[in-house]
């Protein structure tokens, strides 16, 4: 990594390169590999292997505590941090495992984004600054100008744009929560991830707003590698390439029991706990 010094004498380092314009990109597919997952001593996914292609939307559906959103943590390496917590397997970003001791943990969250169920903007700070904050975590520095074009690239990626164009220096409280939403994937896309995981973020928001979203995802899914989870099927239907069906019997640990392409999983599905989760009769 270089830097250098501009005009302004505001040091650059040049980790993002925010004036190029937002087109499509080669980005990076997702693989996991035989992942299993414990609490304690209590196992909670068994060797689950999944391909979740690059550019495409993959969504991980089932019934609630079969492991989805565990399984999400692990692909950004989230589920370490929690006390107790450990798993086995394999995940790899264009082939090379994020779980490699070599690679900072850093470099798996600035590849691989999280947007969360509840919006969580921060209340106080400006619509500009939420957009900014994930960058400044991860310790990079813009020129004013560049931060200026990063702010409405990804706010233009996320959709929201139009909306606040005129509003930027207002706090991101005073947004919709459909709003608020997309201002957290804009502030996610800021750093111009690989991947963008998604756990339920639709869930909180009315109607409209979930449509809004959706378009959003379908629209950054060009450029952007996206797992989502998702309890609404319809929306699974709408938004996805792939989908992935997880299950936990029982008192076992969770499994996927079927996973393809999202048209085929719902019109043709090959298990028959699959037609009926799909087509809920459970769950
Ligand atoms: N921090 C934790 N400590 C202990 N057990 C946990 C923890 N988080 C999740 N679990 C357990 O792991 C299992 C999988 O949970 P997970 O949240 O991944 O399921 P899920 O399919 O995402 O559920 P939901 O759809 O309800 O969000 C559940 O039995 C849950 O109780």
């Amino acid at each position: 990594m270089s830097s250098t010094l501009t005009g302004d004498q505001t040091m650059v380092i040049d980790a993002v390169t925010p004036a190029a314009p937002a087109s499509p990109r080669t980005t990076h597919g997702l693989e996991a590999d035989s992942v299993s997952a414990w609490f304690g001593r209590r196992k909670v996914l068994d060797r689950v292997s999944l391909d979740m292609p690059a550019g495409q939307v993959t969504a991980l559906i089932g019934p609630s505590g079969c492991g989805k959103s565990t399984f999400l943590r692990i692909l950004n390496r989230m589920h370490e941090l929690v006390p107790g917590a450990s798993l086995a397997g394999e995940v790899r970003l264009d082939g090379v495992d994020i779980y490699d001791p070599e690679r900072r943990l850093t470099d798996a969250r600035k590849s691989i984004g999280m947007v969360f169920q509840k919006p969580n903007p921060f209340p106080a700070m400006s619509i500009e600054d939420n957009v900014m904050a994930g960058l400044k975590l991860t310790g990079t520095r813009i020129s004013r100008t560049d931060r200026e074009a990063l702010v409405e690239e990804s706010l233009r990626r996320a959709g929201l744009w139009e909306e606040v164009k005129d509003r930027l220096k207002q706090p991101g409280s005073a947004l919709s929560g459909g709003q608020q939403q997309r201002l957290c994937i804009a502030r996610s896309l800021a750093v111009r991830p690989d991947v963008l995981l998604m756990d339920e973020p639709c869930s909180a928001l009315d109607p409209t707003s979930t449509r809004v979203v959706e378009d959003t995802i379908q629209e950054i899914a060009r450029d952007v590698t996206i797992i989502i989870v998702t309890h609404n099927m319809q929306q699974a239907r709408r938004v996805s390439d792939r989908c992935a069906f997880f299950l936990a019997a029982h008192g076992t640990p969770g499994v996927i029991v079927e996973h393809g392409e999202t048209r085929a999983m719902f019109d043709d599905p090959i298990d028959s706990r699959t037609a009926d989760y799909v087509n809920g009769r459970f769950g």
